[in-house]
C-alpha cells in the first residue's frame, strides 16, 4: 500500500528535472520487441511502475531486459521471444501492454491477450486496433476474457481510425511496418509521443511518412534493427510541475520541458495568470498574481490534453470565479471531483462537464487516487491546502511519475511517500 502525505503552504522554488515520457517509452518497448536481432538501448527512461510492468511483461514473453535505474536506461534483447501470451496478472496492470501485440504477431504469428489495464476512465475500447489488424489480414477472435489475434503475415491496406487513438495509431504503424506492401492510416494521432515513436521506428529501418499530418503511409520492410534512442521529455509531467508552481504561487525551472508540447495547456495556464519563459531546454514558470477562472475542453493534440484535465481542476479550485471543464476524450474522468470536495472544493459534475466554483480554501484530509492523474491532482491540492493531505492508492501515482516525492522536496514541498502493509 503506497500513500502520499503532503503538507501544504510552501511556495515551490527551484529546479525540477522532467522525466522521460511514459506514453513514449511504452510503445518504444513494444517497438524494441520487433527487432529479431541485436539489443535496443532506450535512454531517458522514466523510472515508473508502468515501465517495471512492461519489463516484467517483456521478460514473460521471452525477451532479455535490463533496467538500469540509476542510468535511466533500458537494454532490450528481443531475439529470444518464446511465448505469445500476455498474461492477465501483468497485462491488466497497465495500458501499455496492448502495445506488445504487433511484435507478437510479427515474431510469433499470434498474440493471446488475457487482459489490458490502464486508468479506469470509463469505456476504453480497442475496436480500432482489432479492426485494423483484421484489415491487414489477421484473424481476431474476441472471446469474453481472452482475445486471440493470429496472422500468417500481415499485408498492407487502407486503415482508418474513427477518432485519432493514441495507442491505436502506434499499434497500426507497428503492425504495418513489417507487413507486405503499403498501408495508409487515415485520421492518425498527432501527439508528440507518436512522432517520437515514428522517429525511433524510422531509425530501426521502417519506412513511414506523414507523421504529424493525420495521414500516415507505411511501406512494409523485411526486418527492423535494434537501435539506441532517447525518450522525449514527458509533457504531462512538465504540465504537473508547472501547475505545482501555479497552485503554490511559486517560481520553478523545469529542465527538459518543451513549451511547444504543452499545446493549448500553455495558453489556458497563461489565461489563469501563470507566466512561462522559454530558456532553451529550461522552462521557467511562475505565478505571482491571483488565479483567474478558466474554460477547458479536452481534445487530442494540440488541444487540451485529457491527462492534464484532473490537475487543472485542482488549479481551478483556487481561481476566483466559476471555471467550466468539459471532458471529450473519456466518459468517466471526474472521480477527482468528490475527493476535492472532501477537501473543501465546490465542484458540480453533470455527465461530461464540471463546474468548479472558486476560490475555496482547501483543507488537508484523507483522500483516494482513483487513477494516475486524479492522484497527482490530489498531490497538487495538498500543496495548496492547510494541514496534511493523505492520498491513498499511491501506486497509481507511481505508475506515471518517477521519484515524485524527491523531486517535489527539491522544490521545497513537504511531500512524503510511505509504504505500509495493506
Ligand atoms: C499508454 C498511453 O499512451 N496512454 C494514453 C493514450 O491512451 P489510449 O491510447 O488508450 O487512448 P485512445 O486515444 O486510444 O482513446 C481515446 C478515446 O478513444 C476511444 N477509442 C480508442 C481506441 C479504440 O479502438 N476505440 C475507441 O473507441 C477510447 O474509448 C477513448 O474514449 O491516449 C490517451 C488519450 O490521449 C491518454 O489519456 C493516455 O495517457
Ligand atoms: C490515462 C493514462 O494512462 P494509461 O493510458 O496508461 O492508463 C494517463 O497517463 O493519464
Amino acid at each position: 500500500m503506497v500513500r502520499y502525505r503532503v503538507r501544504g503552504g510552501n511556495p515551490l522554488k527551484g529546479t525540477a528535472f522532467i522525466q522521460g515520457a511514459k506514453n513514449a517509452v511504452l510503445p518504444m518497448i513494444g517497438a524494441a520487441l520487433l527487432a529479431a536481432r541485436g539489443r535496443t538501448v532506450l535512454r531517458n527512461v522514466p523510472i515508473i511502475e508502468d515501465v517495471r510492468r512492461a519489463v516484467e511483461l517483456a521478460e514473460t514473453i521471452g525477451a532479455k531486459v535490463e533496467l538500469h535505474e540509476a542510468e535511466r536506461t533500458l537494454v532490450i534483447d528481443a531475439s529470444t521471444l518464446t511465448s505469445p501470451v500476455l498474461p492477465a496478472e501483468i497485462a491488466r496492470r497497465f495500458r501499455g501492454s496492448v502495445l506488445f501485440v504487433p511484435a507478437l504477431l510479427h515474431r510469433l504469428g499470434e498474440a493471446i491477450i488475457e487482459g489490458v489495464g490502464g486508468c479506469n476512465l470509463g469505456s476504453r475500447n480497442l475496436d480500432f486496433h482489432y479492426l485494423g489488424y483484421k484489415r491487414l489480414g489477421a484473424a481476431v477472435d474476441e472471446g469474453d476474457a481472452v482475445i486471440h489475434v493470429k496472422s500468417a503475415g500481415l499485408t498492407g491496406a487502407t486503415l482508418y481510425l474513427d477518432t485519432p487513438s493514441h495507442t491505436g495509431t502506434e499499434n497500426l504503424i507497428m503492425a504495418a511496418a513489417l507487413g507486405r506492401g503499403t498501408t495508409v492510416i487515415e485520421n492518425a494521432a498527432l501527439e508528440p509521443e507518436v512522432l517520437d515513436v515514428i522517429d525511433m521506428l524510422t531509425r530501426m529501418g521502417a519506412k513511414i511518412s506523414g507523421g504529424g499530418t493525420g495521414f500516415i503511409t507505411v511501406q512494409g520492410v523485411e526486418e527492423l534493427q535494434a537501435v539506441e534512442h532517447t525518450v522525449m521529455p514527458d509533457r504531462l509531467d512538465a504540465g504537473v510541475f508547472a501547475m505545482a508552481a501555479a497552485v503554490t504561487g511559486g517560481e520553478v525551472n523545469l529542465v527538459g520541458a518543451d513549451l511547444d508540447h504543452l499545446g493549448v495547456v500553455r495558453y489556458k495556464l497563461e489565461q489563469m495568470g501563470v507566466e512561462f519563459a522559454d530558456h532553451g531546454a529550461v522552462l521557467h514558470v511562475r505565478r505571482d498574481r491571483p488565479l483567474r477562472p478558466i474554460n477547458v475542453i479536452t481534445d487530442t493534440y494540440p488541444g487540451f490534453a485529457t491527462d492534464l484535465q484532473s490537475p487543472i481542476m485542482t488549479v481551478a479550485c483556487l481561481a476566483d470565479g466559476a471555471s467550466y471543464i468539459h471532458e471529450r476524450i473519456f466518459d468517466g474522468r471526474f472521480a477527482l471531483a468528490a475527493e476535492l470536495n472532501k477537501m473543501g472544493a465546490d465542484i458540480e459534475v453533470k455527465q461530461n462537464s464540471a463546474v468548479v466554483r472558486g476560490a475555496t480554501p482547501l483543507t488537508g484530509t484523507e483522500v483516494t487516487a482513483h487513477d494516475l492523474r486524479s492522484g497527482i491532482a490530489l498531490v497538487l491540492a495538498g500543496l495548496a491546502a492547510e494541514g496534511e493531505t493523505v492520498i491513498g492508492s499511491g501506486y497509481l501515482i507511481d505508475r506515471g511519475h518517477s521519484y515524485l516525492a524527491e523531486r517535489m522536496q527539491a522544490l521545497g514541498a513537504d511531500v512524503r511517500r510511505e509504504i505500509s502493509a495493506p
